[in-house]
């Protein structure tokens, strides 16, 4: 089976590095496509994939080929090509549903929210599918997540807040911990950035190792952790107080971009 991969930004080399260290994919049977050629070749010296002249060319080339531009530069783009009823389209761009892919495709359409954890192999890919894969599109395809994360299958109307928890989560992780660092650094400036963030990192690779090899509930590790009456129950208290509102704004304030990207896009539908 041929892979082309489209937009080699973040989630497109993540996609080519996932695919070449799971083994899902032999770099000769990849090709890709980026707008600015320097980003290819940058793989290609790594992985010796073929750099298609044109997405034309990808299309032609492949049997799946995952579309890994920005939500509003998909649509006019697989407008442009012609695209071979036999290539199955993966679209990785939030806020574009099967339904907008079906409209500029006449066969096999996906939509994946992949994560950038899967360049290690780990982490969810969120998919949705459109009625008209065959079987072994389908299997072929499921067999590439599975080789590179754990996929869900998940209906359009959930998936959106379940970006927030598999596809922006390492991002907004990454954010807490560094809020983390800083205040801890605020309160005792004695301890460099450096070595709280260090210390940080080191923390939450142990915490996720529990949690995983225990198979522990987050409560079950509370438990473990917060002695009672000790300190570590201060600070869940004040969690507790402060993160619930936050949460909610932060699903709210999401939902509202999706919405506006979702409204942009049925712009350039019906500017057709
Ligand atoms: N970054 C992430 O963690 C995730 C991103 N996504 C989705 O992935 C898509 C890409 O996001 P990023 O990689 O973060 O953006 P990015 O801006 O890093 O990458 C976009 C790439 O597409 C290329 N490009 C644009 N138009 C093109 C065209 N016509 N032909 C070929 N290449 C073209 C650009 O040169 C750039 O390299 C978005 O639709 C986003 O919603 C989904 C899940 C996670
Ligand atoms: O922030 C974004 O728009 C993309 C989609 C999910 C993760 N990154």
């Amino acid at each position: 089976m041929n892979i082309g991969i489209i937009g080699l930004g973040s989630i497109g080399q993540m996609l080519v590095k996932a695919f070449c260290k799971s083994g899902a994919a032999a770099p000769e049977k990849l090709m890709v496509f980026n707008r600015t050629q320097e980003k290819a070749e940058q793989l290609q010296a790594e992985y010796k994939l073929a750099i298609g002249k044109t997405a034309q060319e990808v299309c032609d080339h492949s049997d799946v080929v995952f579309v890994c531009t920005k939500p509003l530069d998909i649509l006019p783009l697989l407008r442009e090509l012609t695209i071979p009823a036999r290539t199955h389209v993966v679209s990785v761009a939030a806020g574009v549903s099967i339904a907008d892919l079906e409209g500029v495709h006449t066969g096999a359409v996906s939509k994946v929210i992949p994560t950038v954890t899967s360049q290690e192999l780990r982490g969810v890919s969120l998919y949705a599918c459109s009625q008209r894969l065959t079987p072994e599109q389908r299997e072929h395809f499921l067999t590439l997540l599975s080789s590179i994360s754990v996929p869900q299958e998940i209906s359009e109307q959930a998936i959106e807040t379940a970006t927030i928890l598999t596809s922006s989560a390492p991002g907004l992780i990454a954010g807490i911990l560094e809020s983390f660092a800083q205040a801890a650094v605020r309160k005792t400036p004695e301890l460099s950035i450096d070595l709280a963030r260090h210390m940080l990192v080191e923390t939450m690779l142990g915490t996720a190792m529990l949690l995983q090899k225990e198979q522990l509930g987050f409560d079950q590790l509370i438990e473990r952790v917060a002695t009672k009456g000790g300190i570590t129950e201060e600070g869940l208290r004040v969690l507790d107080k402060t993160l619930p509102a936050g949460f909610d704004e932060l699903f709210a304030m999401t939902e509202s971009k999706h919405d506006r990207l979702k409204q942009l896009v049925q712009q350039q539908n019906s500017a057709q």
